[in-house]
């Protein structure tokens, strides 16, 4: 007779949408879960913010700690799951006393994944620990899982996709309702798919942080969150939008991830920021929270992975996948190739890359602006394939000039505009916004 094996005895470090769903799905899916790990999952200890806190979950039946720390070194558990969140603070020190007890660790927490992922990963190889995330980059969809086993075998040249649920809600809903940026984050806030500073969101900080993830990850190279050239949303005005759409585009928030040779080695480009992407591309069929990452491997081609990138249920599902495959004992290298193994790949300078941008200006409503416009372009050597100007304002105010340009380097535009730059035609900073490739 076979004796069944021990529950992995589990702690959790933050309840709030992500805790108390993973709470929650340990429970309805119990069943499920100790069959497919081989043992149950339990949750034994817990710590938060507030004790009393009503959550809609018992959480009676677990032992509290105020301490985060403490409850990471509680000799009752074998796993720590850390879903607090911020790349620093009590996150940061329950992590590392989970690992340097020599316990696992799963968490949702890409930003400290994004800063200090290369320090717990070299503690939990040290240790012989496991360190799982999938949570942590595009929420429910297994695209972690996707990159460190599924696409193992190939060399990828490219990853790219949607990686934050809140500026994609933003965005579509904005598009689809014409509704206004700050009425639409509110909701998105309400939802729980915010961070809880929803600037990370907005300024496409935390699409940088999961970005630099799938980088290590798809790359085999060192988490380099510093690297990679950030802009966000914020910009992005209705009439932006409204523009895309009668071109045949929407706009989404993309981070993109590649590894360039050049004369002088390899370059290692990762950047965040909202793109023009055609109808008919996959991505702008990615509305509302949804998340989509594209991988190209040199065997498998282009895969995509799509699905909810934000959310209790679908990020308790990650977190609840990784905690099964640690049941199961199915761990490995943090970042699939043990840290020591991790390339040191600089960054790219993308000046020298080309692509179609559409750039929109806010300019003054008088003659000869449009011809200050078109000379710096010509001057900075950017071709101009359509130039809208809309409507006319009352004297004196402002319109604006939306243009499409051909294909050529990134490093003519940075220069016509440089051109432009102090111009007292120009109400404001042009806004340039790359057309995203098929
Ligand atoms: N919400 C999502 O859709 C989602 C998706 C993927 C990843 N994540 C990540 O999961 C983590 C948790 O996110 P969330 O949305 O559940 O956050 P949340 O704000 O809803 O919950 C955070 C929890 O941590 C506790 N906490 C925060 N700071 C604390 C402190 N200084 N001391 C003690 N307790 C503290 C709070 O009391 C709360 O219980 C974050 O790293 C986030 O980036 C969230
Ligand atoms: N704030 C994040 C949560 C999921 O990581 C988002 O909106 O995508
Ligand atoms: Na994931």
């Amino acid at each position: 007779m076979t004796t069944p094996s021990a529950p992995l005895r589990i702690a959790i470090a933050g309840l709030g949408t992500v805790g108390v769903g993973v709470i929650r799905l340990l429970a309805t899916n119990a069943g499920i879960i100790a069959a497919r790990a081989g043992r149950r999952i339990e949750v034994v200890a817990v710590s938060a913010r507030d004790r009393g806190k009503d959550r809609g979950v018992d959480i009676a039946p677990f032992a509290w700690e105020d301490d985060m720390t403490a409850l990471a070194r509680r000799d009752d558990v074998d796993v720590v799951v850390e879903l607090v969140g911020g790349s620093d603070g009590p996150a940061l020190a329950c992590s590392r006393a989970a690992l340097a007890a020599g316990k696992g660790l799963v968490t949702a927490n890409k930003a400290m994944i994004a800063h200090h992922g290369l320090e717990l990963a070299g503690l939990a190889e040290a240790s012989n620990a496991p360190l799982k995330f999938e949570a942590a980059v595009a929420g429910g969809i297994p695209v972690i899982k996707g990159l460190r086993e599924g696409t193992s075998a190939n060399a990828l040249t490219k990853v790219y996709g949607i990686l934050n649920g809140t500026c994609n809600y933003i965005l579509s809903t904005m598009e689809r309702t014409g509704a206004d940026f700050a009425a639409v984050l509110a909701e998105a806030q309400a939802r729980g798919f915010a961070e809880a500073d929803p600037a990370f969101d907005i300024e496409g900080v935390d699409a940088a942080h999961k970005l630099a993830i799938l980088a290590a990850i798809g790359f085999g190279t060192r988490v380099d969150f510093a690297g990679v050239r950030i802009a966000g949303i914020t910009r992005v005005r209705a009439a932006d939008i409204a523009q895309a759409d009668a071109l045949g585009f929407v706009i989404r928030l993309v981070g993109e991830a590649d590894v360039e040779e050049t004369p002088q080695g390899a370059r290692l480009l990762q950047r965040v920021r909202p793109c023009l992407v055609a109808r008919g591309h996959p991505l702008s069929a990615v509305d509302g929270p949804t998340n989509a990452v594209v991988a190209e491997g040199n065997f498998s081609g282009r895969l995509l992975f799509q699905g909810a990138g934000a959310g209790d249920g679908p990020t308790a599902s990650a977190v609840a996948a990784d905690l099964i495959d640690i049941a199961r004992d199915e761990v490995g290298a943090p970042f699939s190739i043990p840290v020591a193994n991790l390339a040191a790949i600089p960054p790219a300078e993308p000046g020298e890359r080309t692509e179609r941008s559409y750039i929109r200006f806010m300019v003054k409503d008088r003659p000869g602006v449009l011809a200050e416009i078109t000379a710096a372009m010509r001057d900075g050597g950017v071709s101009i394939e359509s130039l809208i100007q809309q409507g006319r304002s009352a004297e004196g105010g402002e319109v604006m000039v939306a243009m499409v340009t051909h294909e050529g380097p990134e490093a003519n535009v940075a220069r016509a505009l440089a051109l432009l730059e102090g111009s007292d035609s120009l109400a404001g900073d042009p806004l340039v916004l790359p057309i995203l490739p098929l």
